[in-house]
């Protein structure tokens, strides 16, 4: 679904990615992991299109992203959810709203249903009417979460989707990932959290990848 080969970035300086092969095929679970300044985010926005690399292919759904149109990757990003490290929100719309917005924002009825049913499985039913800045770190998580798969994308990027919450609620973050997961959807999760990665381990077959000297690679069994 999503394929980087030999996949360079940098932001006009020094190298920070290099020689990155990686290809999410559909139903994995990844995670990503790596110090901070390894470039997680970097890779996560290389493969959602939101950056282009100064080096090598990206293909999302088989189509190169190199001429791709901003119509054609505005179609692509609809199949791809993606929850970002600082989950932002429309402060003066509602949480079902902000929810709701992929929709809204391609010009689509919201469906109703559908959006009450997303909001009670990640347990914000009672807050649906909720302002964004009255929300606990967890519920602004889960409704990033929430809003991230709103248009049933077929993989979900989600970058440090477990920051700021306690443990308990890191895990039932996780826990929804990976309902997602074994519903069919693609999951790689950028993350610190090395607790996280072996609560997952035991629930999901995920695969470790960590960003180190600027390239990918498979982290061992020592995580
Ligand atoms: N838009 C940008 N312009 C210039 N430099 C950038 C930009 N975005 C990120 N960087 C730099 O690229 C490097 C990698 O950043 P990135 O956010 O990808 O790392 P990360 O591994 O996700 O870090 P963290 O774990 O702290 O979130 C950092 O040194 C950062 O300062």
């Amino acid at each position: 679904m999503i394929r980087l080969a030999n996949v360079a970035h940098d932001y006009g300086g020094r190298a920070l990615l290099t020689g990155i092969d990686l290809h999410i095929a559909p139903g994995a679970f990844h995670f990503l992991t790596g110090p901070s300044g390894a470039g997680k985010s970097t890779l996560l926005k290389l493969c959602y299109g939101e950056l282009r690399p100064v080096q090598g292919e990206i293909e999302l759904f088989g189509q190169s992203l190199r001429g791709m149109s901003r119509d054609g990757l505005a179609d692509m990003r609809r199949r791809v959810g993606v929850i970002h490290q600082d989950c932002q929100f429309l402060d003066h719309l509602t949480l079902a709203e902000n929810v709701a917005l992929p929709f809204v924002a391609t010009g689509r009825p919201v469906p109703q249903t559908d959006l009450r049913e997303l909001l009670a499985w990640v347990g914000l039913a009672g807050q649906a009417e909720s302002l964004p800045p009255t929300l606990s770190g967890g519920e602004r998580q889960r409704a990033a979460l929430a809003r991230a798969v709103i248009m049933s994308p077929e993989v979900v990027l989600a970058d440090e989707p477990t920051g700021n919450v306690d443990p308990e609620m890191s895990q039932r973050l996780l826990s929804l990932l990976v309902e997602l997961n074994r519903m069919g959807t693609a999951v790689m999760i950028a993350t610190h959290d090395l607790a996280l990665i072996r609560n997952a381990k035991a629930q999901v077959s995920a695969r470790v990848l960590r960003i180190q000297d600027r390239t990918l690679q498979s982290a061992g069994a020592d995580l």
